[in-house]
């Protein structure tokens, strides 16, 4: 992991979730259409700046396994060492890397499709972190891949393309020390308690649900990793495109670690702001303290999976 056993304390800060639409399978719009809501998003359109910007799953492509193939960039990244981001092979790096920096925030871009470096037939579905120096930070493979079959309604298999991710991520600023997750990932909880037990103030999805799975998961699953974990919680989503293959399910949304949904987008493009109040964080721990009295004695396979 590239982060440092003590987290930093947490601060108040902003948080801009950009509900991105106009996808295509025109990848320099798609990219020129993202960096001018970067911008957008980190002028705080008239309040305050942010100090972190999200962009949802699948940012420079359509979402679909038959299009990772086409889309897929090589990012070559090694966790813990340097990265020269004027040298990488990835159109999408060099954006994202170049709005953090000229924005001056941190970004969490979204993912994008990856091609390893190393072994060309294997792609992932990828999200990359950037400072607001525009070094890239993290870097987060999706873990668990969207492999479901919901009959009359939704059958995806990602795992028929990509290659599932092989470790956990997060990443420490100034102000929070914060998890990553690709969104099928939020629905595996062991994920969300390891990222809050090792320090982790919120957890972050870059997502995309749809019209099946959104209305029946996508809030609850949100609060059910807020609460059991008592951290803050974010999905963000593209837009709905009812002329896309895919729909997208909308509806970018925050959560805080008492499980209130702060914020929710609709479905069309949209940028949402939420001010993250550690008090929350803090009295939300203090008045049920579930953090202090977990039973490891009764489940010691968990506490080894979370040490
Ligand atoms: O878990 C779900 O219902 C949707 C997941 C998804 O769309 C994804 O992982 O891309």
């Amino acid at each position: 992991m590239s982060t440092s056993p003590e987290a930093p304390t947490l601060k108040p800060f902003r948080l801009a979730l950009v509900q991105l639409g106009q996808v295509t399978s025109d990848t320099k719009s798609n990219l020129a259409h993202a960096r001018d809501m970067i911008s957008k998003a980190a002028s705080g359109q008239g309040s305050k700046k942010p100090d972190l910007v999200v962009l949802p799953e699948c940012f420079n492509s359509p979402y679909g396994a038959k299009h990772f193939p086409v889309f897929a960039e090589t990012i070559g990244y090694t966790p813990g060492q340097p990265y020269d981001v004027s040298k990488s092979e990835s159109g999408s790096v060099k954006m994202l890397s170049e709005a953090a920096k000229e924005e001056g925030v941190w970004l969490i871009g979204g993912s994008i499709p990856e091609r390893d470096a190393t072994d060309s037939k294997k792609l992932y579905n990828t999200c990359t972190v950037y400072s607001p120096k525009g070094d890239l930070v993290a870097l987060h493979r999706k873990l668990h891949l969207f492999d479901i079959d919901i009959p009359g309604k939704i059958t995806f298999k990602e795992s028929e393309i990509l290659s599932a991710g092989t470790t956990m991520n997060m990443f420490d600023t100034d102000f929070a020390r914060i998890g990553l997750g690709i969104c099928y990932d939020v629905r595996f909880p062991e994920l969300a308690m390891i990222a809050a037990r090792r320090g982790c103030h919120a957890i972050i999805y870059p997502s995309a649900f749809n019209l099946t799975t959104g209305p029946l998961h996508w809030e609850l699953l949100q609060r059910a990793r807020a609460v059991d974990n008592q951290i803050f919680v974010s999905m963000c989503s593209p837009a709905r495109d009812m002329s896309a293959e895919y729909h997208a399910w909308g509806h970018s949304m925050v959560v805080d670690p008492m499980a209130t949904v702060l914020a929710e987008a609709g479905h069309e493009e949209e940028i949402i702001y939420v001010d993250i109040d550690p008090a929350v964080f803090h009295s939300a721990r203090a008045g049920i303290p579930v953090t202090t009295q977990r039973r490891f004695d009764v489940y010691p396979d968990v506490s080894e999976a979370a040490a």
